[in-house]
């Protein structure tokens, strides 16, 4: 037998478990030692048996607000948003600027109940009139078109959204992909628009018969105790329902709204996004309105 043939030769194997017991009871034979490893099952097969979990709405919420507080830097003058998704964002940046991971910031609310909650956690906060220019604004949204024009307000929060977002030199939405829609009015939910308390049933009125919402109902916002809803300004909101389609042309309709005495704003948010960021089944996606621009050869953005 020659040095070679004489040398014991390991063979390993690999078994799926089910036959791994049978495969054991191998054993050597002549001058080959046959040796059996058993292996964990591949990670494939657990994951097909185990069912994976969806994650719930508020999870895609909290997903999409910590993705954009990455674009917060110390140092930054911010505007913080309103509504379920903005508080995530709000409750990120407060944390960390606990743990000194941020320094430095201040803040412009856009509602009581922003303010409130940024108070609360500790985030300096100032008025647009003391921090008239802003870094970077974050907050969520109702509808999001592919052109990352948006529709805001139906918590409330349009005015005081509007001017803060207006004043920040970029705005990042946060959504999970519900708010996703083909054309504005696609969510066939409401389109806010704030209106003054004296007259608001003349401007109703108005709002019902003008050709720029066509198709669309309006309707004084309630509370669930049936009064008039109040912004943080003391104003009415009038809730515009495209329930079968989309809005004909979303900018003619802004500018009209805009020359509408009585009018105070309207949730139609058209070209102020820079960045959408998206949390969906599939995980978070950044949406940048320069590389949409740009995709669609449409010039600058
Ligand atoms: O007035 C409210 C704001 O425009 C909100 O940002 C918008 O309604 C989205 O709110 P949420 O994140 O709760 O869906």
């Amino acid at each position: 037998m020659t040095a070679a043939s004489s040398a014991t030769r390991a063979i390993t194997l690999t078994a799926p478990p089910s036959i791994s017991s049978r495969v054991r009871t191998f054993h050597s034979s002549g001058c080959e030692r046959l040796t059996f490893q058993h292996r964990r099952a591949p990670r494939v097969a657990t994951a097909l048996r185990m069912p994976v979990r969806a994650l719930s709405q508020d999870e895609l919420k909290q997903q999409a607000a910590w993705k954009a507080v990455e674009y917060v830097k110390s140092g930054m003058r911010l505007g913080l948003g309103t509504g379920s998704t903005a508080a995530f964002a709000v409750e990120r940046i407060a944390s960390l600027l606990k743990d000194g991971t941020l320094k430095d910031l201040v803040a412009v609310p856009t509602s009581i109940r922003t303010y409130e909650q940024a108070k609360s956690l500790g985030i300096p906060l100032a008025t647009l009139a003391e921090q008239p220019e802003l870094d970077l604004a974050i907050d969520g949204a109702d509808e999001v078109d592919p052109m990352l024009n948006v529709v805001k307000g139906r918590g409330g929060a349009l005015l005081r959204e509007k001017m803060v977002e207006l004043a920040s030199e970029k705005f990042v939405c946060i959504v999970d992909d519900t708010k996703l829609v083909e054309g504005i009015g696609g969510s066939k939910d409401a389109l806010p628009i704030e209106v003054t308390q004296f007259g608001w049933d003349y401007n109703l009125k108005r709002l019902q018969s003008l050709p720029e919402l066509e198709g669309s109902t309006a309707k004084l916002r309630r509370t669930k105790d049936g009064e008039p809803y109040v912004t943080d300004n003391s104003n009415y909101i009038i809730d515009c329902y495209f329930e079968n389609g989309f809005i004909k042309d979303a900018q003619k309709a802004a500018d009209v709204l805009s020359q509408m005495v009585g009018v105070v704003e309207h949730g139609l948010f058209l070209n102020m996004v820079n960045v959408v960021v998206i949390a969906g089944s599939n995980g978070v996606e950044v949406k940048d309105k320069i590389d949409l621009v740009k995709e669609q050869g449409m010039g600058e953005a």
